[in-house]
């Protein structure tokens, strides 16, 4: 981000409205497009470092927004940070007691722009990621309400269609879209699962989906077919 390579129009503008990185600019496009997030709703966001999607969400709702990073976020008014790793079962008591402090049962949308440091080799740092999107999905598991919205960064590859067909095995309406502020080359895609349908629904098909149509991502000029990844 602080590289000469980094310092794009989206880079200088977040700088000017003072959002801590270019990613606000990612959230507030999916956010124009989606409408995934209303001013009461009660937000979690997977993967927050250094919160401009806390900022931007801090923004959008009136409700609790809890963020939860491997490093520590600097504070923000407003939002809960908690430090540490959101695949594991002690991050998921932490999370479930401040909630249950909050007085809130479960989130209304959970938000995930998660990535792992990437290695360089290509293959592998596109599995991980996928693997993190996954991680994502379990989270929401535990901690969406059924008719909530969800957020995941992935990214195509071979594994991209799995993650796709169990976001439209668990939520109503499930579109992918690549955000104007992705930067050129990136593969990065947000896939936006609307209407969560709850644990014991989950597996139940849309009868709009199939997993022989094209998936249209919106954002890309040509569609991509399940079997393209
Ligand atoms: C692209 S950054 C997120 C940027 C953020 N949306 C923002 O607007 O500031 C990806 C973040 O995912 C975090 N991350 C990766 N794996 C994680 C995990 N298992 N648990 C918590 N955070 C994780 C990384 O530490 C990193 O800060």
């Amino acid at each position: 981000m602080g590289s000469q390579w980094g310092r794009d129009s989206y880079y200088r503008k977040a700088r000017a409205e003072g959002y801590r990185s270019r990613a606000a600019y990612k959230l507030l496009d999916i956010q124009e497009r989606f409408h995934v997030i209303r001013d009461n709703d009660n937000v979690i966001d997977l993967g927050c470092a250094p919160g401009s999607w806390l900022q931007v969400l801090h923004e959008l709702t009136e409700g609790q927004v809890i963020g939860i990073d491997l490093n520590p976020v600097p504070s923000l008014h407003g939002v809960i940070s908690l430090a540490g790793d959101f695949t594991t079962k002690v991050m998921h008591e932490k999370v479930r007691s401040i909630m249950s402090g909050a007085d809130i049962s479960e989130a209304n949308v959970i938000v995930c722009d998660a990535s792992p440091n990437l290695s360089g080799n290509k293959s592998y740092d596109q599995s991980r990621s996928i693997g993190l999107s996954e991680e994502a999905c379990d989270f929401v598991y535990e901690f969406l309400k059924p008719g909530g919205n969800f957020v995941v960064k992935t990214f195509h590859g071979d594994m991209f269609p799995e993650i796709l067909e169990r976001m439209r095995e668990n939520f109503f309406g499930v579109k992918v879209y690549r955000s104007k502020a992705a930067r050129k080359g990136s593969t990065e895609v947000y896939i936006i699962g609307k209407k969560f349908k709850g644990r014991r629904n989950s597996g139940d098909k849309n009868p709009e989906d199939n997993s022989l149509t094209p998936i249209k991502v919106i954002g890309f000029k040509r569609k991509l077919h399940d079997s393209e990844g």
